[in-house]
C-alpha cells in the first residue's frame, strides 16, 4: 500500500453517462462529475436512490465506459489498476458460490490472484476466522458482505470501493462490518463507499460527496455537509394513546403545531423513519415523533 504522494488515487474529469430505455427515453445517470481523491482518504458517496452513485462507482472501476470524461486510478486506466491489484471492490450484486465454505471461497480467489499467502490475513481482517468452515449458503447477509470484503482485500489493494455494502444488514451486522472496515482503513488504505445513510458517512468518512440527479451537489468535510444539510432535529415521544398503527392522530398533531407556533416553531411534521429511527422506535416502548426544523 504505497503510492507516490503526487498521484491522486482517483482523478475523474467531466464524467457523464446516459442510459437509454427500451421505450426510447433516456436518463442522465451521471452529469459532468469532477472528482479527485487523494491516497489515504476515506470518502462517502451519499445520495438517495437513483442519484448516480453506482454508475459513478462503476466508471471508477472501469466496469462502465463513460460517454464523456476521463478517469485515472493512480495515474492509470481503471482496468489496468484493477489488473495490477491496486483497486478492488465490494459491489451490491455479485455472486458467491453457495456450496463453498467461507475459507474455500477465499482460497479460490486468492489462487486466482496468485496470493495464497493472503488467506489467513483477510479472513482475520474481515472477522471471519471463526466462520471459516461455514458454507456460504448458511451465512447471514451481513456475513456474506464481510466475505465479499475479504475477497476484495486479497490483492492488498491501495484503494477499496464499496457500493452500499451494508444494505439489508441489521444494526449489529452493520456495526460489525464497519468495525472491520475501520480497522483496515486505520492502516492507510484509501476507501470510497456509496451509502444512503448519513449516519454511515458521519461515523466513517472524513469527507462526504453528496450526489443528487447525477451531479455532485456538495463535496466537503463530513461535518460541514451535516451542518449544511442536516439542520437540527428535535425528537420527543408522544403519549401512547395518540400513536396508532397507521400513524399519529392528526388532530393531536395539529394541536402540537398550534401549541408550538407561539414559540416560533414551524414545519412540525412526522418524518419518514430512517433505519436508525425506525430501529429505535421499534425497540422503544411506544412511538417517537420527530419534529424537523431547519432545511433538509
Ligand atoms: N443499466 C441501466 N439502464 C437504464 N437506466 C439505468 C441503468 N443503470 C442506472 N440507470 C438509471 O440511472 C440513474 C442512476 O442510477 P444509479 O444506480 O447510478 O443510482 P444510485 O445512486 O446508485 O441509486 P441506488 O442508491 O438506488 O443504488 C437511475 O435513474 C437509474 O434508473
Amino acid at each position: 500500500m504505497t503510492s507516490p504522494a503526487a498521484v491522486p488515487a482517483i482523478r475523474a474529469r467531466g464524467l457523464r453517462k446516459t442510459f437509454r430505455s427500451t421505450d426510447g427515453s433516456s436518463v442522465v445517470a451521471v452529469d459532468d462529475v469532477d472528482l479527485t481523491i487523494e491516497p489515504g482518504e476515506i470518502v462517502a458517496f451519499l445520495g438517495p436512490n437513483g442519484a448516480g452513485k453506482t454508475t459513478t462507482v462503476d466508471m471508477l472501476l472501469g466496469l462502465t465506459r463513460p460517454d464523456a470524461g476521463t478517469v485515472e486510478v493512480y495515474g492509470d486506466s481503471p482496468r489496468r489498476a484493477v489488473e495490477a491489484g491496486r483497486i478492488s471492490a465490494v459491489m451490491q450484486t455479485g455472486g458467491l458460490l453457495p456450496d463453498f465454505t467461507v475459507r474455500e471461497t477465499v482460497v479460490a480467489i486468492a489462487a486466482l490472484h496468485g496470493r495464497p499467502d493472503r488467506v489467513d490475513a483477510v479472513l482475520e481482517r474481515a472477522d471471519l476466522t471463526a466462520l471459516a468452515g461455514r458454507r456460504v449458503q448458511a451465512c447471514s447477509g451481513g456475513e456474506q458482505q464481510r466475505l465479499k470484503f475479504a475477497l476484495a482485500l486479497v490483492p492488498d489493494p491501495d484503494l477499496i470501493v464499496l457500493d452500499e455494502p451494508t444494505t439489508g444488514m441489521d444494526v449489529a451486522s452493520r456495526q460489525a462490518f464497519w468495525a472491520a472496515m475501520r480497522a483496515d482503513a486505520a492502516e492507510g488504505r484509501t476507501v470510497v463507499f456509496a451509502t444512503h445513510y448519513l449516519a454511515e458517512a458521519d461515523e466513517f468518512a472524513a469527507r462526504t460527496v453528496l450526489m443528487a440527479h447525477g451531479r455532485i451537489v456538495h463535496d466537503a468535510a463530513t461535518a460541514d455537509v451535516r451542518a449544511a444539510y442536516g439542520g437540527r432535529t428535535l425528537t420527543f415521544r408522544p403519549p401512547p394513546d395518540v400513536v396508532h398503527t397507521d400513524g399519529i392522530d392528526p388532530a393531536w398533531l395539529a394541536s402540537v403545531g398550534r401549541a408550538l407556533a407561539p414559540l416560533g416553531v414551524g414545519d412540525v411534521e412526522v418524518s419518514m423513519a430512517s433505519l436508525e429511527s425506525a430501529f429505535l422506535a421499534l425497540t422503544a416502548d411506544d412511538g417517537v415523533l420527530e419534529a424537523a426544523g431547519g432545511h433538509r
